[in-house]
């Protein structure tokens, strides 16, 4: 055979069946060794190799692909079917575990030895002082022989050391863990972009914005809230040497007085944490609060407009009160948590001078002791309390991790986007630097539970524009469902060819499925059953980031981002490749320009959230500029012009006329005018594509299509 992968097709019943050979290695190619054979369904995806096993067939094509080889399939109809090798699959796809984060923090060894000796440090002048105390009153009533002054120059570099001890320790530590969040933040945004479709029908975007902020911040509050004195590793340092001093310093009265100060102190803590919920439930209470004035003054034309004052004041009346009762109840709270340490101090105290006053009055302890004692107290009640909420940070952080990890595992990567995705990074890394930030847990660390057997099917994506200039664009006998709805067929054997460099108008009534295709021609979901290929080239051979650059979508209300003008335009572009000419270029060409530069600030003017502060017509002028600036082979309108009025429409026709020119190009549109130019009419009903033909064709065969263009109407709204 002549190519390194062979098809040999076999037809089975329905089946049909894809044996093919590949080289595992480039020298074994050359040499025209086929190492293993493998069997594929074509239709229902399972693969069954034969000869060697799938794991190490696709570990070697994977690293072909990764250095940009050549194509290293030709079959005539690849077909993927994501299945994988038994221990990818049992492999935890948890993103965030105690191993990534202990190897990241291991990557400043240097820092952590420093941490680790200023803690010592640190601790050791603490737990030192209450015995200078004891010592300093023993001097004083001339128990002791020392000279004042030689004790005081000891406690005077005592508290000297500390403070210095603890300013190295936190900068450390602070530095380790931001680098540590840096990561963990940029790899759960890179994991959440490189989801699948449904995912984001699943989960709101709230809910993913709370997993970089609350669910993330509870995680960076174990270090960050945890390195003042009394908290954390201090808390747990200064409880430990506590006891153990205690026991040296008087086995007698440490078993008793020790245990003692423990316990009271572990109730108090515990206490004062169990009241936690009492203060969230009052940030909620503000928080509902702001969100009822927010939609109230955000929606003020709206509720004049139904005389919705009154509701919306009785509204927030309700949550005023709701917050008042939140208060009281937090006031009462706060007060006992005021004077819960206290008591959990005069208690110890109490007992302490009981018992170490009568020991020290029969002779059997040193009055220093007692003294020392009294510092230890305190030492102990404030770090126990330190180590409870660490407890309670630890539990709220693990609750977060599990979040984190559930929801983003919830649904699985879209494969084909991340690959390139990497690919991209790790090409692109050298000229950004923001970029080394999603590189630098190690890029295994993030695509080893990726499927290697569906990365060696894909195809090097040199000539991928080709194909699109010159190729059909065929949508082959597609069947689809949402994964969420499984159960709703929404396509169900639709065919239709894009014929290279023409305008096909897809029309139909509300719910046919029309902007379905746009979703799978964008390939943001894959059908369940069908092909769409181009130039006869499956388009899942191709990674999803390289798919991208080939299709230009302008719907009918485009997504400006916060940016300027110019930037909106020359979005998702490499900087190094556009010009400002070749912006302006662009923005001619979609009768954008004068607007723009009757804008304050040209071309550098921000649009605002979402392009908030250009009309409905700018935004969709600006879209068009930057689809012509992007250059696609393959265009699709969604609507385009339905939400325009007579004169930004007819602006916008005429730019997108231009930008249609030559391309290969879908148009989903209501409006007669829009579709009756046309070079082909595909009308859809029920998921599938029931006539097909020109506008006059169609209009002779006195079908659908033409009762539409009777009634006026092209909707079957
Ligand atoms: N993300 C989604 N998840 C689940 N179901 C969906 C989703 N998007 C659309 N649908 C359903 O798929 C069907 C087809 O919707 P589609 O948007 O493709 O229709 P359409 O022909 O474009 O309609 P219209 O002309 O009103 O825009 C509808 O029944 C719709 O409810």
């Amino acid at each position: 055979m002549a190519s390194s992968a062979t098809t040999l097709l076999f037809h089975h019943g329905s089946t049909r069946l894809i044996a093919r050979t590949r080289c595992q290695s480039p020298l074994l190619r050359t040499c025209g060794v086929k190492p293993f054979l493998s069997f594929r369904s074509s239709r229902g995806g399972s693969t069954a190799p034969l000869g060697l096993p799938l794991k190490a067939k696709s570990v070697g094509l994977a690293r072909a692909y990764v250095t940009g080889a050549p194509p290293i399939v030709g079959e005539e109809d690849p077909k993927i079917d994501g299945s994988k090798s038994e221990p990818e699959k049992e492999e935890s796809k948890d993103l965030i575990k105690w191993g990534l984060v202990w190897s990241l923090m291991s990557k400043h060894k240097l820092r952590l030895v420093v941490c680790l000796l200023t803690l010592v440090g640190c601790s050791t002048c603490t737990l030192s002082m209450p015995v200078f105390s004891g010592r300093f009153f023993e001097v004083l009533i001339g128990v002791r022989p020392d000279p004042l002054w030689q004790l005081l120059s000891k406690i005077a570099v005592l508290y000297s050391l500390e403070p210095i001890f603890t300013i190295v320790f936190v900068t450390n530590m602070n530095a380790i863990w931001e680098s540590v969040m840096a990561t963990l933040r940029a790899q759960i945004f890179r994991r959440v972009l490189i989801q699948k479709a449904e995912f984001f029908d699943k989960y709101k975007v709230g809910e993913l914005t709370g997993l970089l902020t609350s669910d993330l911040g509870a995680l960076n509050s174990i270090v960050n809230d945890n390195i003042s004195r009394d908290r954390g590793f201090r808390a747990f340092s200064e409880v430990f040497g506590t006891i153990c001093i205690l026991f040296t310093l008087s086995p007698q009265l440490a078993p008793v007085l020790g245990l003692l100060m423990l316990a009271v102190s572990v109730l108090a803590a515990v206490y004062k944490r169990s009241t936690v919920p009492v203060y969230k439930a009052h940030g909620l209470a503000q928080a509902t609060m702001s969100d009822c004035v927010s939609e109230t003054f955000s929606a003020i034309r709206t509720v004049r407009s139904f005389s919705g004052e009154k509701r919306q004041m009785s509204l927030f009346g309700s949550q005023i009160l709701a917050f008042q009762r939140s208060g009281l109840k937090l006031g009462t709270f706060k007060s006992i948590n005021e004077s819960i340490t206290r008591v959990a101090v005069y208690i110890s105290l109490l007992a302490l001078y009981a018992l170490g006053g009568s020991k020290v009055k029969t002779g059997e302890l040193a009055v220093g002791t007692v003294v020392s004692f009294i510092g230890y107290t305190f030492t102990l009640t404030f770090a126990v309390q330190g180590l409870v909420n660490t407890f309670g940070d630890l539990r709220g952080s693990f609750a977060a991790i599990e979040r984190i990890n559930s929801i983003l595992n919830a649904v699985d990567i879209d494969e084909a986007l991340a690959y390139g995705l990497e690919r991209d990074i790790h090409t692109k890394k050298v000229q950004d630097e923001n970029l080394r930030l999603f590189l630098s847990s190690g890029p295994n660390v993030n695509i080893r539970h990726l499927d290697k057997y569906y990365m060696s099917d894909l195809k090097s994506t040199n000539n991928l524009r080709t194909l699109t200039w010159a190729g059909d664009v065929c949508l082959d006998d597609l069947h689809f469902a949402y994964p969420l709805r499984p159960d709703v067929k929404v396509l169900d054997g639709f065919s239709l060819t894009l014929r290279s460099g023409t305008v096909t108008a897809l029309v139909g009534s509300s719910g046919a499925g029309k902007s379905t295709i746009v979703q799978l021609l964008a390939r943001f979901y894959e059908p369940t059953q069908g092909r769409i290929t181009v130039a006869g080239e499956d388009v899942r051979m191709f990674d999803k980031s390289e798919w991208a650059k080939v299709i230009s979508i302008v719907n009918q209300e485009p997504v400006l981002f916060s940016l300027s003008v110019a930037e909106n335009i020359a979005y998702g572009l490499p900087n190094d490749l556009v010009s400002k000419d070749d912006i302006i270029k662009a923005a001619k060409a979609a009768n954008a320009h004068e607007f723009i530069i009757s804008l304050p600030q040209g071309y550098d003017t921000l649009v605002g959230e979402r392009g908030g502060l250009l009309s409905g017509g700018q935004r969709q002028r600006v879209a068009i500029a930057r689809a012509l600036l992007k250059n696609a082979p393959i265009l699709i309108l969604d609507e385009a012009t339905s939400a325009l009025d007579a004169v930004s429409e007819r602006l916008v026709q005429s730019a997108l006329n231009r930008l249609m020119k030559d391309r290969t190009t879908l148009v989903i549109a209501h409006r007669l005018s829009t579709v009756q130019n046309a070079h082909q009419i595909a009308v859809c009903s029920d998921g599938k594509i029931i006539e097909l033909g020109t506008h006059s064709e169609l209009v002779a065969q006195k079908g659908s299509y033409a009762s539409l263009v009777g009634t006026q109407r092209l909707a079957f709204e």
